[in-house]
């Protein structure tokens, strides 16, 4: 090997084009260094031919994570070689999907100029930033979930009080918030689940993204980890430069209109977010729809345990979809409706007249059963079009996208004339569809073909007829090809070979072929151009100048194509801001008539919501279980809590004998009476709740460091500090993670707060037996039990919930069912009988009032405190 070669192999790779003396680079690479220099926390995809490629580290970064071959190319003679690793061009949506998955911002460097122009004028084809693609700033189709919204948000804090500001850039959407208490901002980011979070920070490395997980001095502790965060400069978030850029953008002369001139922080995370997707849509700009303000107050609080543990959206066990509320709720046709229906179940109301109003509608279209059938059959028919409308918008739809719009805004026309039979205020919000929309979508599907490609300059767009310049290219070309047709017959019959063919390929265009046997018979005219084994391949000067022809009308069909297409485009986007509008209330429109389905086939009654504290429900069902095991065997339950029924149930009852469900389904039964629905009951008059608390079973928080019994501490402070008389709380076991008496005492104080200073509406599942004793002693305590049967060899669930307290928890026999030894289990039995003979507790003894100033029931009278301990 050469001394040469040798250096060659040897020389390490560059990866770092941070402290790179530019001047050595090659053209190319200096701009894709100072491009990187700008965008230094995005990976930079940079447009080389066919490829995007990533340079210096952004190339071992997207190689590791992408799981794709690094190489290296030659980066300037004195330097040596770059790390390169590169996609292709039409895969860039999945690749840098993917990376954006993984919390990465990407930055996508393209061309912005014809190639083959800046090469015939031997200079670099022109490159710029045409998209910064970030977690919260995605629009494109292929890199959403259909039916989840994608939150961008950001917020501004000062002391204890929050300004928070969230869009869906795909939708348009665009809220803002202002409130006190940090913990109630981070209930308010875990009820949105952001994909990103932007904070103002007078950090070194701005513009940085972190990763979730990633730790930053400016994150503070109540902002939950599992987000991606953004620090930005402070000088958006200025109220000053906050409240101009609103008024700009939404051509305001005051905030007032959009009820947001009274939150200042409000207006500050606003504008901070407005400012980022100008700088990071860039060409692409997505006209958001206008600001509106909103109160925390206006909603039932669900904090995230109770999200969780009512399994809203997924479920406990395995994070899975199935076999959540939303699952068992979701009838909806369209993507738009599944998203509202998300949002509606995580942010039920609180406002009685907003409930009736889906009520109604739902009543209605409960009883006008062909209604809701033409409804639902005309929706399935209609796509995205909030989403469709953002692309067509900011002008990166495709044919297929517009023409999927055009097709769904024919059909509002045919959804508005049924909702016109309604007189609900969601079937009225549908009457007035404007007709232009229906004609602007007829107006486009005229134009645009049946099926057209996705690629939008290579022509095939545009139907014949459309535009007489089109049509007498499109004329052109087919002479020409017919010209071709002819030309094989006429040089068959001048050079006498019966064989000749026209073909074309890349290399050569059209060329004359034949045997190569007859090439002696080859006329003058024919300039032999390639010979393969049996063949002769020939051009002639008048082929190629048809080619050119042919070869240049292509190209002027394809841009004409994509001008007429374009300007389509523009006109449908003129009407964005309507068509969102209208797409709210197919939406709505779409999760009511679902509800509706729902309520006949499984039975549901609308509740009566009033004002007060009572709970009534007459054989309640748990609406996923139900679902789950199939018709008929879920054994419903009734409850009567509040007003002048109990405040506080003590549930009790063995091992899967149905607490837990009973306790839940009581839960979901009143959020989804409070999102306006039907619910799984015969009859049902409940009172608005404010907040909906739940504990259930403790797991370890690992990630925390917390133990399991802390975290349930942790979530039982809550509650107690937080719940009101208006509140439902929902307590599945307490004390549990502890020794048997510090639990027991433990479950006992909180129970007997919660009936006495709080008196919510409380039901506390347990196995304590000796809370059973409280009923007794309060009078807006009582007893339930699940009940079981008990046969000689076994134990049958019921799943029935009967006044009074469990004498049984079945616990050894539960032991036994799960193949405990038998020696194991007679020994616990003996043991048991010692307990029980023993104990005070088990006993149960009360004993007088030890406390200086006595506790109040409801009615005013003393409460005779427990005393389980004898003297
Ligand atoms: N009303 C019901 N009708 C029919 N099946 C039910 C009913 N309630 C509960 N079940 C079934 O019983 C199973 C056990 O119920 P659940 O988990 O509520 O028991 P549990 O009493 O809370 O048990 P543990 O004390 O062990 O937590 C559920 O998975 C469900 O399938």
């Amino acid at each position: 090997m050469s001394s040469e070669k040798h250096n060659q192999t040897d020389r390490k790779i560059i990866t770092d084009c941070t402290n790179i003396d530019k001047s050595k680079l090659s053209p190319m690479y200096q701009h894709y260094v100072e491009v990187k220099e700008q965008y230094p926390n995005a990976l930079l995809l940079y447009r080389v031919g066919d490829f995007f490629e990533c340079f210096f580290q952004d190339a071992v970064t997207i190689a590791r994570e992408l799981e794709l071959v690094q190489t290296s190319k030659e980066g300037g003679k004195e330097l040596g070689r770059v790390a390169m690793t590169g996609v292709p061009h039409h895969a860039l949506e999945r690749y840098s999907t993917m990376l954006v998955e993984k919390g990465f911002a990407v930055a996508i460097c393209d061309q912005v100029e014809d190639s083959q122009q800046a090469a015939a004028e031997k200079r670099m084809v022109r490159r710029e930033i045409q998209k910064l693609l970030t977690p919260g700033t995605l629009t494109d189709d292929g890199m959403l979930q259909a039916r989840k919204n994608n939150f961008l948000a950001a917020i501004v804090i000062a002391g204890e009080h929050w300004g928070l500001a969230y869009a869906d850039i795909s939708t348009g959407e665009f809220f803002t918030t202002q409130s006190s208490e940090l913990n109630s901002l981070t209930l308010e980011l875990l009820r949105l689940q952001p994909s990103e979070v932007l904070i103002p920070a007078n950090a070194p490395d701005i513009n940085g993204l972190l990763r979730p997980g990633e730790k930053s001095e400016y994150l503070a502790d109540y902002l939950p980890d599992s987000f991606c965060y953004s620090l930005r400069s402070q000088q958006p978030f200025t109220l000053t430069e906050a409240s101009q850029r609103l008024r700009d953008t939404f051509n305001v002369s005051s905030l007032e209109g959009m009820g947001c001139a009274h939150i200042p922080l409000g207006v500050r995370a606003a504008g901070g977010l407005l400012e980022y997707v100008e700088d990071t849509q860039k060409a692409y700009q997505v006209p958001l729809q206008a600001l509106r303000t909103y109160s925390l107050a206006d909603y039932l609080v669900l904090d995230h345990q109770t999200r969780r543990n009512l399994e809203i959206t997924q479920t406990i066990r395995d994070n899975t979809f199935h076999s959540s509320l939303l699952w068992a709720l979701d009838r909806t046709m369209t993507a738009m409706g599944g998203r509202t229906l998300r949002r509606w179940v995580l942010q039920p109301l609180i406002d009685i007249k907003g409930i009736a109003a889906r009520q109604s509608t739902i009543k209605e279209l409960v009883e006008n059963t062909s209604m809701r059938q033409d409804l639902r059959s005309m929706l399935r028919k209609i796509y995205d079009i909030e989403r469709l409308s953002g692309r067509v918008g900011s002008g990166t739809a495709n044919a297929r996208d517009l023409l999927a719009l055009s097709e769904s805004l024919i059909k509002l026309s045919d959804l508005s004339a049924i909702a016109s039979f309604g007189s609900s205020p969601y079937l009225k919000a549908l009457h007035n569809v404007p007709p232009e929309l229906e004609e602007l979508g007829a107006y486009v599907v005229e134009r645009l073909v049946d099926a057209p490609p996705i690629l939008l300059k290579e022509g095939g767009i545009i139907k014949d007829g459309v535009d007489s310049r089109l049509d007498e290219i499109r004329q052109r070309l087919e002479d020409d090809k017919q010209w071709l047709t002819n030309l094989e017959v006429t040089e068959r019959e001048r050079v006498g070979v019966a064989n000749i063919k026209v073909g074309y390929n890349k290399t050569f265009g059209y060329y004359i072929s034949m045997p190569r046997s007859k090439a002696s018979q080859a006329p003058d005219n024919y300039q032999r151009k390639q010979t393969l084994t049996n063949e002769e391949r020939y051009i002639t000067s008048e082929l190629k100048e048809r080619e050119t022809r042919i070869l240049t009308a292509k190209d002027d069909l394809s841009s004409l194509e994509y001008d007429i297409f374009a300007e389509l485009r523009n006109t449908v986007a003129e009407k964005a801001q309507e068509i969102r509008t209208i797409s709210k209330a197919v939406a709505a429109i779409d999760v009511l008539a679902g509800l509706a389905e729902i309520a006949v086939y499984q039975n549901y009654c609308c509740p009566e919501m009033v004002e007060g504290r009572e709970i009534k429900i007459v054989e309640g069902r748990h609406p996923v279980v139900e679902q789950s095991i199939g018709e008929g065997f879920f054994v419903p339950n009734s409850a009567q809590m509040g007003e002048d029924n109990p405040d506080l149930i003590v549930l009790t009852g063995p091992n899967a004998s149905g607490k837990s469900c009973y306790l839940r389904q009581i839960g979901l039964i009143q959020l989804i009476a409070q999102i306006g629905s039907y619910v799984p009951a015969t009859e049902a008059r409940l009172a608005i709740c404010d907040r909906i608390f739940t504990r259930v079973g403790a797991v370890d928080d690992l990630a925390t460091g917390q133990s399991t019994f802390m975290v349930e501490m942790n979530e039982t402070a809550n509650i107690l500090n937080h719940a009101t008389p208006k509140s439902l709380i929902l307590l599945d076991e307490i004390g549990r993670g502890t020794a048997t008496f510090d639990g027991l005492s433990i479950a006992w104080a909180v129970a007997e707060y919660l009936a006495t200073d709080i008196q919510g509406r409380t039901i506390f599942a347990t196995h304590y037996h000796e809370l059973n004793e409280l009923a007794s002693i309060l009078s807006n305590v009582a007893n339930y039990q699940v009940t079981v049967k008990e046969m000689a060899d076994k134990i049958i669930f019921l799943h029935q919930v009967t006044a009074g307290g469990a004498s049984k928890s079945y616990g050894i026999e539960a032991g036994r069912l799960a193949g405990l030894p038998p020696s194991v289990i007679s020994r616990a039995r003996q043991v048991m009988g010692q307990i029980e003979k023993h104990s005070k507790i088990a006993l149960g003894l009360r004993k007088g009032i030890q406390q200086t100033q006595p506790k109040k029931d409801k009615d005013g009278k003393a409460i005779e405190q427990l005393d389980i301990f004898e003297d």
